[in-house]
């Protein structure tokens, strides 16, 4: 199975001269959806950790089935004001955009060794703001984990330079 069939490109989405990776269609086949989450969990062995921080928000739809699957502990870093307790704050720019993410610092195990994960990687903006955030807060991140990098962003050499050490499932 070829799981890029399943994550097919939109032209001009959601601005013009970006070719978006539509999650829907994997989503819905059970049989691509489980080979994504099986290839994504082989990926995730090669690291020590206990947690997976999921992304707001298809990072959470793949964080949380990883996380069932792995038998491991699930963080969120969400899209701003919606955490009651949120602690820690992080703005950053991604392929299409501007943003932040918020922590919640007292929720998290103080000794969580934390792999983030998130479905694609372009320019790792989001990565990168997930990583300070976490370190911020004092907790070890081990790297991170996603379904596809679109490589002509370079996301994945611009994670090693801020020193996340990623690997991904497909490259398109
Ligand atoms: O590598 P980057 O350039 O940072 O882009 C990758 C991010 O973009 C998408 O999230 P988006 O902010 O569109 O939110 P969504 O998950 O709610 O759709 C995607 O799910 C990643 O989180
Ligand atoms: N090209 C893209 N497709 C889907 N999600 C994205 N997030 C950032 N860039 C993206």
């Amino acid at each position: 199975m070829n799981l890029l069939d399943y994550l097919p490109g939109v032209p001009d989405f959601p601005k013009p001269g970006i070719l978006f990776r539509d999650i829907s269609p994997l989503l819905a086949n059970p049989a691509a959806f489980k080979e994504a989450i099986t290839k994504l969990h082989d990926l995730a062995q090669s690291f020590d950790y206990t947690h997976i921080l999921g992304v707001e928000s298809r990072g959470f739809i793949f964080g949380s089935a990883l996380a069932l699957h792995a038998n491991k502990g699930l963080i969120i870093a969400r899209k701003p004001n919606k955490l009651p307790l949120a602690s820690h704050r992080e703005f950053y720019g991604l392929e299409y955009g501007k943003d932040s993410l918020e922590i919640q610092q007292s929720t998290i195990p103080k000794e969580a060794r934390v792999l983030l994960m998130d479905d694609v990687l372009a320019t790792g903006g989001t990565l990168i703001a997930a990583d300070k955030l976490l370190r911020n807060a004092g907790f070890t991140v081990c790297g991170a984990i996603t379904l596809l990098e679109i490589g002509a962003l370079n996301g994945s050499t611009i994670l090693k330079e801020n020193g996340i050490s990623n690997k991904t499932v497909l490259v398109s």
